[in-house]
């Protein structure tokens, strides 16, 4: 008895600290109808009224602890303590069916209780509501009104104490009888307030519920849980579940949508797809495509065919060796330049000097300087010195590439529109060389008219000068050799004027590609007399190559006879 006592007391306790708070004076107005109404009006938030609907349910299983929670709890007692407790609880819910706000809810209320799965929380109210009504927790609840009510709250205090007294009076089996027989009637009348409510499948839900133990339970956890656990994680939500079909809507809901996969298509006989591997044969593809490539021409793309090339071991090699093509900086690091300094390739790995080292080649650590401009040939300075030109299409890089050999930045004016340099310019290095900076072809910021006439006067310039050593031809790695290059390789090879190609911009395409770029020209220059083989491969950006093409272009300024 006195451990049934503490018990008690401790449920007093607790349920004290349920009704806490402002719910103390609110419930005091014992008027349950009064204190309803009065809530209706209150201005409390939506989500904080849809609390009082859950917490009707959750406060049964020592959950919520709303104020209004109690005032449910004090109603449906007060009724089921009268012996109409069953009736009351579905006059309970009518009560908050008056309004349209309230049926939702409710409805909300029930859709949470499925969604949770372990229907336990279904079925704890109302056996909770029954042992209660059996007296075991009725006293608790009884003593929280009185203590929530302060004095309002008498019928209730007498009510129980009638109770007590009537059960400590009966005998034992009696009592246990008592409890059974009424504990059952609260179950059907619960089933039947469940079923008039949400329908059949739900009590079956309940019952089911109650029947789980708590060893069952982990057995079915784990045998749901097995099988996902063997399947890979992207299968695993399309493992069937034992649900019901509003409990299935409420998982979809909940489930994140599932992102769609993004397909790639790779056409393998399409050779300019970069994708493709780099190593593809073009014979290969021409067989898959046909038996017979002779009967069948198949026309591959300039994009194809240019893929299809396999570069030298020379070219590879010497492509690797210096650096060449599109890398990452780490790589240079990892090389030992400095890439704090511009084109730090041309610099000495491993120097300890924060400081460009000097030009080994001496002609070129001479001062640049400008010293004439020619639009017309009749401007053109006299042949005094040895010259290097530099040809090649408007924005190919010929200005930038003087800077570079030099490593004098900005003597030479560069921009990233074509058609900036439109004289032809004249740049001394020292007493030995002379740099020729030439104006661009093809597409260029300016009139047709005086775009022909550049044309001309580079024509003319390199097929007639008189002292012009070599022509540096630039041609763009990315983009090759052009019908305008070729003219103007036409024009030299019948002036027989020497020249040479210099692969340009080299950083902005993989090394595989310049290696092709390089190996495609050479091939292409095979039957030409007056191109200068190798072809040289640059970039001015990361300085890559520039020692080579300056210790090619000195031996020139080195053989040439005063
Ligand atoms: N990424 C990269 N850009 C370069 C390189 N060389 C030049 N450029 C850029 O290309 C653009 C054109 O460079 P220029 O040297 O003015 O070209 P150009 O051939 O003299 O052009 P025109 O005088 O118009 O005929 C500039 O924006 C340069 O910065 C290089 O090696 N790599
Ligand atoms: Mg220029």
């Amino acid at each position: 008895m006195t451990v049934g006592k503490s018990l008690k007391n401790s449920k007093r306790e607790n349920n004290s600290k349920v009704a806490g708070g402002k719910s103390r004076s609110r419930a005091s107005s014992g008027d349950v109808e009064t204190v309803i109404s009065k809530r209706k009006g209150h201005s409390g938030s939506r989500k904080a009224q849809s609390g009082e609907i859950e917490g009707s349910g959750v406060h049964y299983a020592g959950g919520s602890k709303t104020d209004k929670k109690g005032i449910i709890v004090k109603k449906n007692v007060n009724r089921k303590i009268k012996g109409e407790a069953n009736e009351l609880v579905t006059n309970g819910n009518r009560e908050f069916e008056y309004s349209d706000r309230k049926r939702k809810r409710i409805y909300a209320d029930h859709s949470t209780d499925e969604g949770t799965i372990s229907s336990d929380s279904v079925r704890k109210p109302s056996r909770k509501l029954s042992s209660e009504m059996l007296g075991d927790n009725l006293e608790g609840h009884l003593h929280q009104e009185k203590r929530t009510s302060k004095g309002k709250m008498q019928p209730f205090e007498q009510l129980s104490r009638k109770n007590m007294l009537a059960g400590e009076s009966k005998p034992k089996a009696s009592k246990l009888l008592d409890k059974k027989q009424l504990r059952a009637k609260v179950r059907v009348k619960d089933e039947l307030r469940d079923v008039e409510d949400h329908g059949f499948r739900n009590v079956n839900l309940k019952r089911g519920a109650k029947i789980k133990s708590g060893v069952a339970k982990q057995l079915e956890q784990n045998r749901a849980q097995r099988p996902a656990d063997l399947l890979p994680k992207s299968s695993r939500k399309k493992v069937p579940t034992k649900k019901t079909s509003s409990d299935d809507s409420n998982v979809m809901d909940d489930q994140p949508k599932k992102k769609k996969k993004r397909v790639i298509r790779i056409d393998p006989h399409d050779l300019s797809n970069k994708r493709l591997d780099d190593g593809v044969s073009i014979n290969n593809i021409v067989k898959e495509k046909n038996e017979d490539p002779k009967t069948n021409n198949v026309e591959l793309s300039k994009n194809a065919q240019f893929r299809a090339i396999r570069p030298s071991p020379s070219i590879l090699s010497f492509v690797e060796d210096n650096l060449l093509g599109r890398r990452r900086e780490i790589e240079f690091r990892r090389a030992g330049y400095n890439t704090e300094l511009s084109a730090p390739l041309d610099n000495i790995p491993f120097s300890t000097s924060t400081e460009r080292e000097r030009i080994e080649e001496t002609a070129f650590r001479n001062k640049l300087s400008f010293f004439a401009a020619a639009k017309v040939s009749s401007s053109f300075p006299p042949p005094d010195l040895p010259e290097i030109a530099f040809a090649g299409r408007s924005n190919v890089g010929k200005s930038s590439l003087l800077n570079a050999l030099t490593r004098q930045w900005g003597v030479v004016r560069t921009s990233d529109k074509p058609g900036l340099t439109q004289t032809i310019n004249f740049f001394q290095l020292g007493s030995k060389l002379c740099l020729v900076d030439l104006p661009g072809y093809g597409f260029a910021y300016a009139k047709e008219e005086v775009k022909e006439a550049w044309e001309e006067l580079v024509k003319e310039y390199v097929s007639t000068r008189v002292g012009l050593k070599r022509v540096c031809l630039l041609v763009d790695t990315k983009w090759g050799m052009k019908p305008r290059d070729m003219e103007l390789i036409d024009l030299m090879e019948r002036s027989q004027t020497k020249y040479q190609i210099v692969l340009t911009k080299t950083d902005v395409v993989f090394p595989i590609d310049v290696a092709r770029r390089a190996m495609q020209i050479e091939e292409s220059l095979k039957e030409k007399k007056s191109a200068v083989q190798p072809v040289m491969m640059v970039s001015s950006k990361t300085g890559a190559g520039i020692r080579i093409l300056r210790t090619a272009l000195t031996k020139i300024a080195r053989f040439v006879k005063p």
